[in-house]
Protein backbone atom coordinates (compact mmCIF):
# COMPACT_ATOMS: atom_id res chain seq x y z
CA UNK A 1 0.00 0.00 0.00
CA UNK A 2 1.32 3.34 -1.31
CA UNK A 3 1.75 6.05 1.63
CA UNK A 4 -0.87 8.96 0.52
CA UNK A 5 0.03 11.35 3.23
CA UNK A 6 3.38 11.90 5.23
CA UNK A 7 3.11 14.60 8.02
CA UNK A 8 6.77 15.29 9.60
CA UNK A 9 8.01 17.47 12.56
CA UNK A 10 4.55 19.64 12.10
CA UNK A 11 4.40 22.59 14.64
CA UNK A 12 1.53 25.65 15.25
CA UNK A 13 2.29 28.65 16.90
CA UNK A 14 0.11 31.43 17.06
CA UNK A 15 0.67 34.91 17.37
CA UNK A 16 -1.68 36.84 19.25
CA UNK A 17 -1.06 40.76 17.44
CA UNK A 18 -3.86 42.22 19.83
CA UNK A 19 -1.87 41.05 22.89
CA UNK A 20 1.29 42.64 22.30
CA UNK A 21 2.41 39.37 19.87
CA UNK A 22 1.69 37.22 22.29
CA UNK A 23 2.61 33.88 21.59
CA UNK A 24 0.18 30.29 21.84
CA UNK A 25 1.43 27.09 21.34
CA UNK A 26 -1.29 25.30 18.78
CA UNK A 27 1.00 22.09 18.36
CA UNK A 28 4.50 20.73 18.31
CA UNK A 29 6.67 18.39 16.42
CA UNK A 30 3.55 16.18 15.03
CA UNK A 31 4.85 13.18 12.70
CA UNK A 32 2.91 10.55 11.40
CA UNK A 33 2.16 8.60 7.80
CA UNK A 34 -0.57 7.24 6.57
CA UNK A 35 -1.30 4.61 3.57
CA UNK A 36 -4.18 4.66 0.81
CA UNK A 37 -7.34 3.60 2.68
CA UNK A 38 -6.14 3.99 6.13
CA UNK A 39 -7.30 5.34 9.16
CA UNK A 40 -6.10 7.38 11.76
CA UNK A 41 -7.27 8.61 14.98
CA UNK A 42 -6.02 11.73 16.53
CA UNK A 43 -6.45 11.70 20.39
CA UNK A 44 -5.18 13.99 23.01
CA UNK A 45 -6.59 16.38 25.69
CA UNK A 46 -8.63 19.35 25.02
CA UNK A 47 -6.31 22.06 23.79
CA UNK A 48 -3.77 19.66 22.81
CA UNK A 49 -3.88 20.95 19.28
CA UNK A 50 -6.12 18.27 17.55
CA UNK A 51 -8.30 20.79 15.14
CA UNK A 52 -5.55 22.78 14.94
CA UNK A 53 -3.25 19.65 13.32
CA UNK A 54 -6.18 19.16 11.04
CA UNK A 55 -6.45 22.48 9.63
CA UNK A 56 -3.21 22.74 9.37
CA UNK A 57 -3.48 19.77 6.86
CA UNK A 58 -6.07 21.55 5.36
CA UNK A 59 -4.09 24.67 5.10
CA UNK A 60 -6.88 26.72 6.92
CA UNK A 61 -3.75 27.32 9.16
CA UNK A 62 -0.46 27.96 7.37
CA UNK A 63 2.04 25.93 9.31
CA UNK A 64 4.82 27.36 11.67
CA UNK A 65 7.19 24.27 10.49
CA UNK A 66 7.51 20.81 9.23
CA UNK A 67 5.88 19.56 5.93
CA UNK A 68 2.80 17.43 5.30
CA UNK A 69 3.31 15.72 1.64
CA UNK A 70 0.13 14.45 -0.01
CA UNK A 71 0.53 12.17 -2.80
CA UNK A 72 -1.85 13.79 -4.94
CA UNK A 73 -3.05 12.03 -8.35
CA UNK A 74 -3.11 15.23 -10.12
CA UNK A 75 -0.03 17.00 -9.09
CA UNK A 76 2.33 14.43 -7.39
CA UNK A 77 3.83 14.56 -4.06
CA UNK A 78 3.00 17.62 -3.16
CA UNK A 79 3.92 19.97 0.12
CA UNK A 80 0.68 21.40 1.51
CA UNK A 81 2.26 23.30 3.99
CA UNK A 82 3.50 25.52 1.28
CA UNK A 83 2.06 24.96 -2.23
CA UNK A 84 0.70 27.83 -3.74
CA UNK A 85 -3.30 29.03 -2.57
CA UNK A 86 -4.51 27.85 -6.30
CA UNK A 87 -2.92 24.43 -5.39
CA UNK A 88 -4.69 23.65 -2.47
CA UNK A 89 -7.77 25.31 -4.09
CA UNK A 90 -7.57 22.72 -6.92
CA UNK A 91 -7.07 20.08 -4.00
CA UNK A 92 -9.67 20.55 -2.09
CA UNK A 93 -11.77 20.64 -5.23
CA UNK A 94 -10.78 17.25 -6.42
CA UNK A 95 -8.79 14.97 -3.41
CA UNK A 96 -9.20 16.68 -0.30
CA UNK A 97 -12.27 17.18 2.08
CA UNK A 98 -12.86 18.53 5.41
CA UNK A 99 -15.53 18.09 7.92
CA UNK A 100 -15.58 20.95 10.88
CA UNK A 101 -16.64 20.64 13.62
CA UNK A 102 -19.27 23.43 13.22
CA UNK A 103 -22.27 23.49 10.23
CA UNK A 104 -21.82 26.69 8.30
CA UNK A 105 -25.15 28.02 7.62
CA UNK A 106 -25.86 29.44 3.85
CA UNK A 107 -29.09 31.43 4.87
CA UNK A 108 -32.26 30.52 2.20
CA UNK A 109 -30.25 27.22 0.78
CA UNK A 110 -31.84 24.39 1.34
CA UNK A 111 -31.05 20.64 2.56
CA UNK A 112 -30.72 18.82 -0.39
CA UNK A 113 -29.32 21.88 -2.28
CA UNK A 114 -26.24 22.26 -0.07
CA UNK A 115 -25.53 18.35 0.17
CA UNK A 116 -26.13 17.86 -3.91
CA UNK A 117 -24.21 21.23 -4.79
CA UNK A 118 -20.99 19.39 -4.12
CA UNK A 119 -22.00 17.01 -6.99
CA UNK A 120 -23.16 19.70 -9.58
CA UNK A 121 -19.80 21.82 -8.72
CA UNK A 122 -18.12 18.62 -10.36
CA UNK A 123 -20.26 18.33 -13.31
CA UNK A 124 -23.00 16.02 -12.63
CA UNK A 125 -26.63 16.63 -13.44
CA UNK A 126 -28.77 17.88 -11.35
CA UNK A 127 -31.23 15.12 -11.43
CA UNK A 128 -28.93 12.73 -10.48
CA UNK A 129 -27.05 14.61 -8.13
CA UNK A 130 -30.32 15.02 -6.13
CA UNK A 131 -31.02 11.30 -6.44
CA UNK A 132 -27.53 10.57 -4.79
CA UNK A 133 -27.78 13.60 -2.39
CA UNK A 134 -31.43 11.96 -1.01
CA UNK A 135 -29.91 8.28 -0.96
CA UNK A 136 -26.96 9.68 1.77
CA UNK A 137 -29.75 12.42 3.69
CA UNK A 138 -31.88 8.80 4.24
CA UNK A 139 -28.84 6.84 4.93
CA UNK A 140 -28.20 9.21 8.09
CA UNK A 141 -31.68 10.02 8.64
CA UNK A 142 -32.54 13.96 8.07
CA UNK A 143 -36.40 13.00 7.83
CA UNK A 144 -37.85 13.91 4.46
CA UNK A 145 -39.70 17.07 5.44
CA UNK A 146 -36.50 18.49 6.29
CA UNK A 147 -35.07 17.76 2.67
CA UNK A 148 -36.38 21.26 1.26
CA UNK A 149 -36.39 23.20 4.50
CA UNK A 150 -33.21 25.54 5.44
CA UNK A 151 -30.43 24.04 8.06
CA UNK A 152 -30.09 26.89 10.27
CA UNK A 153 -33.34 25.37 11.88
CA UNK A 154 -31.81 21.73 12.16
CA UNK A 155 -30.86 19.89 15.33
CA UNK A 156 -27.06 20.02 16.13
CA UNK A 157 -27.06 16.53 15.47
CA UNK A 158 -28.95 16.94 11.75
CA UNK A 159 -26.56 19.69 11.22
CA UNK A 160 -23.58 18.13 11.83
CA UNK A 161 -24.73 14.64 9.22
CA UNK A 162 -25.33 16.75 6.64
CA UNK A 163 -22.00 18.22 7.10
CA UNK A 164 -20.51 15.09 7.04
CA UNK A 165 -22.53 14.28 4.23
CA UNK A 166 -21.57 17.02 2.46
CA UNK A 167 -17.82 16.38 2.84
CA UNK A 168 -18.32 12.27 1.80
CA UNK A 169 -20.44 12.95 -1.13
CA UNK A 170 -17.70 13.75 -3.79
CA UNK A 171 -15.87 10.38 -2.26
CA UNK A 172 -12.42 12.56 -1.58
CA UNK A 173 -9.13 10.83 -1.78
CA UNK A 174 -8.65 12.24 1.65
CA UNK A 175 -10.99 13.00 4.67
CA UNK A 176 -10.38 15.05 7.24
CA UNK A 177 -12.84 14.88 9.98
CA UNK A 178 -13.05 16.85 13.00
CA UNK A 179 -15.34 14.86 16.01
CA UNK A 180 -17.76 13.07 13.79
CA UNK A 181 -19.58 11.29 16.16
CA UNK A 182 -19.82 14.27 18.93
CA UNK A 183 -23.59 15.56 19.32
CA UNK A 184 -25.44 12.20 17.89
CA UNK A 185 -26.82 9.44 20.13
CA UNK A 186 -25.74 5.82 19.60
CA UNK A 187 -27.82 4.69 17.00
CA UNK A 188 -26.73 7.78 14.64
CA UNK A 189 -22.90 7.53 15.92
CA UNK A 190 -22.74 3.69 14.35
CA UNK A 191 -24.98 4.93 10.87
CA UNK A 192 -22.09 7.55 10.42
CA UNK A 193 -18.90 5.58 11.11
CA UNK A 194 -20.84 2.56 9.02
CA UNK A 195 -21.18 5.30 6.12
CA UNK A 196 -17.22 5.98 6.52
CA UNK A 197 -16.43 2.61 6.68
CA UNK A 198 -17.91 2.13 3.37
CA UNK A 199 -15.97 5.01 1.96
CA UNK A 200 -12.81 3.80 3.65
CA UNK A 201 -13.02 0.64 1.83
CA UNK A 202 -13.94 2.30 -1.42
CA UNK A 203 -10.44 4.06 -1.46
CA UNK A 204 -10.51 7.29 0.88
CA UNK A 205 -7.91 7.76 3.58
CA UNK A 206 -9.18 9.18 6.81
CA UNK A 207 -7.79 11.39 9.53
CA UNK A 208 -10.36 12.06 12.29
CA UNK A 209 -10.55 13.75 15.05
CA UNK A 210 -12.30 12.08 18.43
CA UNK A 211 -13.23 12.04 21.88
CA UNK A 212 -15.16 9.41 21.37
CA UNK A 213 -12.97 6.60 21.35
CA UNK A 214 -15.54 3.76 21.21
CA UNK A 215 -16.66 5.23 18.09
CA UNK A 216 -12.88 5.83 16.97
CA UNK A 217 -12.07 2.36 17.49
CA UNK A 218 -14.65 1.11 14.73
CA UNK A 219 -13.33 2.94 12.32
CA UNK A 220 -9.54 3.42 12.87
CA UNK A 221 -6.47 1.62 11.61
CA UNK A 222 -4.14 3.15 14.14
CA UNK A 223 -3.73 6.38 16.81
CA UNK A 224 -1.87 9.08 17.12
CA UNK A 225 -1.81 10.19 20.71
CA UNK A 226 -1.26 14.29 21.20
CA UNK A 227 0.69 14.05 24.41
CA UNK A 228 -0.01 16.31 27.61
CA UNK A 229 3.07 18.21 27.40
CA UNK A 230 3.22 18.71 23.52
CA UNK A 231 7.13 19.98 23.24
CA UNK A 232 8.18 16.22 24.26
CA UNK A 233 7.27 15.04 20.77
CA UNK A 234 4.21 12.80 20.19
CA UNK A 235 3.82 8.74 19.89
CA UNK A 236 2.41 6.57 17.45
CA UNK A 237 0.03 3.73 18.77
CA UNK A 238 -1.44 0.82 16.90
CA UNK A 239 -4.68 -0.48 18.37
N1 LIG B 1 -6.94 30.79 15.44
C1 LIG B 1 -6.31 30.66 16.62
N2 LIG B 1 -5.69 31.72 17.17
C2 LIG B 1 -5.03 31.60 18.35
N3 LIG B 1 -4.94 30.45 19.05
C3 LIG B 1 -5.54 29.38 18.54
C4 LIG B 1 -6.25 29.42 17.30
N4 LIG B 1 -6.73 28.17 17.04
C5 LIG B 1 -6.32 27.41 18.08
N5 LIG B 1 -5.62 28.12 18.97
C6 LIG B 1 -5.01 27.62 20.22
O1 LIG B 1 -4.32 26.41 19.95
C7 LIG B 1 -4.48 25.51 21.04
C8 LIG B 1 -5.04 24.20 20.49
O2 LIG B 1 -6.39 24.40 20.07
P1 LIG B 1 -7.21 23.27 19.30
O3 LIG B 1 -8.56 23.81 19.01
O4 LIG B 1 -6.41 22.81 18.15
O5 LIG B 1 -7.25 22.14 20.40
P2 LIG B 1 -8.09 20.77 20.44
O6 LIG B 1 -7.17 19.71 20.89
O7 LIG B 1 -8.77 20.55 19.12
O8 LIG B 1 -9.16 21.12 21.56
P3 LIG B 1 -10.65 20.52 21.81
O9 LIG B 1 -10.48 19.05 22.08
O10 LIG B 1 -11.09 21.27 23.03
O11 LIG B 1 -11.49 20.83 20.59
C9 LIG B 1 -5.41 26.17 22.05
O12 LIG B 1 -4.63 26.70 23.10
C10 LIG B 1 -6.06 27.30 21.27
O13 LIG B 1 -6.31 28.41 22.07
Amino acid sequence: MESILEVKNLSKHFVLHMLQKKKIKGFENISFSLKEKEAIGIIGKSGSGKSSLLKCIYRTYIPTSGSVIFNSKIFGPIDLASASEDKILVLRNKEISYVSQFFKVIPRVSAIEIVSSELLKRGKKKEEAYYIASQYLERLDIPKDLWDAYPATFSGGQQQRLNIIKAIIVKPRLLLIDEPTASLDRYSKNKVIDLLLELKDEGTSIVGVFHDTDSMKRLVDKVYKIPEHICEGAEVLNI
